[in-house]
Order: structure tokens, then C-alpha cells, then sequence
């Protein structure tokens, strides 16, 4: 049954890896930060409480998934499309995928969320993607982006700059990524300081803590952009972050060998739409985030490679539940 490692995923992030919260911010940006006129001075983080309201917010989210399978269409690239889908069913929810964009629309539409992932790009996805995320925004559809990618080719950027005025709910990215698409949309400073070091094909080349001010400015356009005001974003690597603009959360656990096996990324964008149906942005992106962490650290457990890994972390995402992944380890940046 769904769920019925409760007790084992939680004994396991509570008591072999709760992180120490300053260890884990050492290498974090400290200081004085200006965006938009809000400083930004991070001096320590706190693990949120049992009772923290993120926390019951997460655990409602969770029951919903499992009781309601809900589903979050997607429109996603061909090299790990079965992954997503095999993810979002492991997860709770429901999967299907088209690339008709009056398919997609009319079944987000019904189905309350999508995904849109960018990895393969084909010569027909720039008109649809822009007929599709045109009909999200004028349907209020909630939609997770995964910009894989971002910054290779023209076209890659030109189909992401026509995505700023009709932006997602929530943007799940690594680090590269993330800062590419602040700059594709124009939030980057003038100074350069938030140049990434990629791209470097679909992987990361920055570190997270690089993409800190980047994440919060792009959760700031997307708030600051969508019908209905909301918006995180969810940046992946060792450490994890997510924020809608003000809140800085970091989330530990995971696996290196979770960068072994491809389309963990592309996975987590799927499972946070999924999410999405039942949540709102910081929410969805916060529980899904977390959900990958505790399974990528269950699953790397003795384990002897990339092929077993990857099955093992669809039985720990089956076997988490909502209890545990409320009890998650979750850092908030103060
Ligand atoms: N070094 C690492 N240690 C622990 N978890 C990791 C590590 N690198 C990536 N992850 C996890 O793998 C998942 C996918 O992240 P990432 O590899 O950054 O995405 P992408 O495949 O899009 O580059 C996330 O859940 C992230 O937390
Ligand atoms: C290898 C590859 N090439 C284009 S998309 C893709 C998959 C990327 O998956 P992820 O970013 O989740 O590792
Ligand atoms: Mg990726």
C-alpha cells in the first residue's frame, strides 16, 4: 500500500539526517543583499518547527494528492518523458502527455495544473508553447516550467522570453538555469553579478547559493506578473531552495546519485505540478522538493549503481507519506 513506510522515512531524515543548519549555510551568500529595495541579509537558518504552518500546509497537500490522483498534464521532452509520468503516478498523481496545443490547454484546463518542460525542443514547439501558455494565463491555469537548458541556441531562448509576460506558477530549475532565465527575462542586474557559468548543456555549472538572488527576483516577476499573484521558485543541487521572493527556504538530503540517472529534474518539475493541483506555489514546490530529497536519500541507501537507484527511488517516493514528508528537513533563511 501507498504510504506504508511511514514510520521507517521518518526515523530515517529525523534522526540519521536532520542537517545542522550552520553547517549548511556555510557556504551560503552571507551579507547585505538589495533587490527590488528589499534587503536581503541572511545571517542564519532555522529548521522549522513541527508545527510549523508550511509544514500542516504540506501534510493537507499530500493527503489531497493521494486521495483525489490528481492530474497535471505535461508537455515535456522526449528523453525522460516516461521517467515524469512513472514519477507523477509513484507520487500519487496522474500523468498524461500531449503536445497538442489545443489538447493540452482544454486538458489543463480540466485538470487543474500542467508541466512544461523545454528539453527537446522541436521546429512546431514555439508556436504551440506560445499558444498553450497564452491559454494558461487567460484561464488562470496553474503550470509548473522546468527551462532546461536555458541559454543554449536562439530559439530556446526566444521561446522562454515569450514566456515573461505569461509566466508559470512556479519555475523548477537548477541552478544555471535559473540564472539564465533571469537574464533571458531581463531581471538580471546591469552589473553582471549574476552571469552564470553555463550553459553547460542540461546540467547545473553554478552552485545553488549562486542563484539565491536570481530565484528571488524571478518569484518576484512571477507573483508580480500572474492573474492570481502567486509564485515560487525552486532551485536543485545539493542543498535545495525554494522561495516566493520573500520567504528563503533550503532543503538537504538527496543523493549524488541522483545526477546519475537522467531526468531527476525534469521528475521533480512534473511531481510539483502534480503538487500544484492540490497547493499553491511555495507549497507544491516546497512539498515536492522535500518529497525528492527524502526519496533520493532513502533510495541511495548501500546502493551499488545508477539502475537500481533509479527503481529504488520510485519505491520511496510510493512509500513516503504525507506524515513523514510534512516532518521533512526544512531550513528557513532568516
Ligand atoms: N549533489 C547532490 N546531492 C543531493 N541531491 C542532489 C544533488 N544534486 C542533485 N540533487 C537532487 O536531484 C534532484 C534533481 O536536481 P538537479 O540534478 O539539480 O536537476 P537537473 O537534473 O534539472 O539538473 C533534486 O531533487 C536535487 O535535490
Ligand atoms: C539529456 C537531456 N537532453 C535534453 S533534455 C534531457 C534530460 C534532462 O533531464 P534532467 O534535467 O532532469 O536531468
Ligand atoms: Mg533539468
Amino acid at each position: 500500500m501507498q504510504g506504508d513506510l511511514e514510520v521507517r522515512s521518518t526515523r530515517q531524515v529525523e534522526k540519521g539526517n536532520r542537517p545542522d543548519p550552520l553547517n549548511l549555510l556555510a557556504n551560503t551568500i552571507v551579507g547585505s543583499h538589495d533587490i527590488m529595495n528589499q534587503p536581503y541579509a541572511p545571517s542564519s537558518a532555522v529548521e522549522l518547527g513541527e508545527d510549523a504552518p508550511l509544514r500542516t500546509d504540506i501534510a493537507r497537500a499530500a493527503t489531497a494528492v493521494r486521495e483525489h490522483t490528481p492530474l497535471a498534464q505535461a508537455f515535456t521532452n522526449f528523453v525522460t518523458i516516461n521517467f515524469v509520468a512513472n514519477a507523477q503516478l509513484a507520487a500519487g498523481g496522474a500523468a498524461a502527455m500531449s503536445f497538442l496545443p489545443g489538447e493540452v490547454a482544454d486538458m489543463s484546463r480540466a485538470a487543474q495544473a500542467a508541466y512544461i518542460n523545454v528539453g527537446t525542443l522541436m521546429p512546431s514547439y514555439e508556436g504551440a508553447l506560445a499558444q498553450i501558455t497564452h491559454r494558461f494565463a487567460d484561464e488562470g491555469i496553474p503550470w509548473c516550467l522546468d527551462p532546461v537548458g536555458a541559454g543554449i541556441g536562439e530559439a530556446r531562448t526566444r521561446i522562454l522570453a515569450a514566456m515573461r509576460e505569461v509566466p508559470p506558477s512556479v519555475v523548477r530549475a537548477n541552478a544555471s538555469e535559473v540564472l539564465a532565465l533571469e537574464a533571458i527575462w531581463g531581471l538580471a542586474p546591469a552589473d553582471g553579478s549574476d552571469a552564470t557559468q553555463g550553459p553547460a548543456g542540461v546540467e547545473s555549472a553554478d552552485e545553488v547559493d549562486s542563484a539565491i538572488e536570481a530565484a528571488r527576483r524571478v518569484a518576484r516577476h512571477l507573483r508580480a506578473t500572474r492573474p492570481d499573484g502567486l509564485g515560487a521558485v525552486a532551485v536543485s543541487g545539493e542543498l535545495d531552495l525554494v522561495t516566493d521572493g520573500e520567504r528563503v527556504l533550503r532543503l538537504a538530503g538527496g543523493s549524488p546519485m541522483m545526477t546519475k540517472v537522467t531526468g531527476m529534474g525534469c521528475a521533480l518539475g512534473g511531481v510539483t505540478a502534480t503538487y500544484l493541483c492540490e497547493a499553491e506555489p511555495l507549497v507544491a514546490a516546497t512539498a515536492a522538493s522535500v518529497l525528492f530529497d527524502m526519496a533520493g536519500t532513502v533510495a541511495s541507501e548501500d546502493c551499488p549503481g545508477p539502475g537500481t537507484f533509479h527503481a529504488r527511488f520510485l519505491d520511496a517516493l510510493w512509500s513516503i507519506g504525507p506524515e513523514a514528508l510534512a516532518q521533512g528537513s526544512i531550513l528557513e533563511v532568516e
